[in-house]
């Protein structure tokens, strides 16, 4: 079945260079995703008076809708390992060049459902399983599916199922680049209390005091972070609330005016429009699942105006 075939009511598809991207148009919301790395690009919430509202993501101008590169923006999935390459994984394959972040993000997945739910949302259903591309660069058995509801909020879950006769350990997070009015004045709550990892510090570690007002370049690892979190705009603007479901860790990133620079995707003077807020189980925060077991993993996401 293409994706074509899917006939549900606010739903049609349009092609962006190689891809194919799936609208979503009802009561609470619009919004963009496409196959390729399930990714989410965009949500926009109807307001009380029944406007769609600002976008909650954000996207590269500069993003690359080749079917090779990962997106710049939206919602990327990094699985089964966050970051590099880490040593555990390593293997009896070779991998010359293991993809940061995991390949899912660049991986076309399988659209095996879009329905809309009693309540007018739609809910859509992307599954990838291990085949002989993925056991090159991770040679295990797994099941995948993110399951993605627009509705009055936006919510995705992952979903990991083990298919291999022995416990399998992964690191994962939704690497969602949120659309902010300038990301020099804005405050994220609920990490106080957490492990903070400062990878641009010599991993430096420190226990989270208060609310985090980023700084210009950012990129900071949050370990034991369970509880929900809000990114607010200063001084008094909306507040995008983040509630999580098995979801340990968060990680703040903006690379500032001078990393920006090493980003092709990315123009110099983008930086301030946006701030990955990326939940999920990273570093000592990994999960290990049993054979035959399903780990999953969801971040719910909705602006307060
Ligand atoms: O360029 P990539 O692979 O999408 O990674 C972007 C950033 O992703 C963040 O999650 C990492 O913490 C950063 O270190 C990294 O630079």
């Amino acid at each position: 079945m293409t994706i074509d075939n899917f006939k549900v009511e606010g739903v049609r598809f349009v092609k962006r260079g190689d891809l194919t991207l799936i609208e979503v148009e009802n009561a609470f919301a619009k919004a963009l995703l496409t196959p390729f790395g399930a990714s989410v690009l965009s949500y926009c919430p109807k307001t009380a008076d029944g406007e769609f509202d600002k976008d909650v993501l954000w996207v590269s101008p500069q993003a690359v809708y080749d079917g090779k590169a990962a997106i710049r923006g939206g919602i990327p999935i990094c699985w089964p390992w966050f970051g590099g390459y880490k040593e555990d994984f390593h293997s009896e394959v070779d991998v010359e060049q293991p993809p940061n972040h995991g390949f899912v993000r660049k991986t076309w997945w399988k659209t095996e459902s879009i329905k809309q739910l009693g309540n007018g949302a739609v809910e859509i259903r992307f599954g990838l399983e291990s085949n002989a591309d993925t056991r090159a660069v991770w040679p295990h058995s797994f099941r995948l599916q993110l399951k993605v509801v627009i509705g009055p909020t936006l919510s995705l879950t992952l979903s990991t199922t083990n298919l291999n006769e022995y416990a399998l350990s992964i690191t994962e997070a939704l690497h969602t680049y949120f659309a902010v009015e300038d990301s020099r004045r804005i405050e994220v709550d609920g990490l106080q209390g957490g492990v903070c990892i400062d990878t641009l510090d010599n991993n430096s570690r420190s226990i989270q005091q208060g609310k985090l007002l980023p700084p210009e370049s950012i990129d900071n690892v949050y370990l034991n972070v369970a509880g929900d979190i809000s990114i607010k705009s200063l001084p008094d603007g909306p507040k995008l609330l983040l509630e999580t479901v098995h979801a340990q860790s968060c990680v703040v990133w903006n690379p500032g005016s001078e990393i920006v620079k090493g980003f092709a995707d990315i123009d110099n003077a983008d930086w301030t429009d946006f701030i990955c807020v990326e939940t999920g189980n990273v570093w000592g925060d990994r999960v290990v699942i049993e054979s035959g077991e399903t780990h999953r993993s969801s971040l719910i996401v909705s602006r307060e105006n």
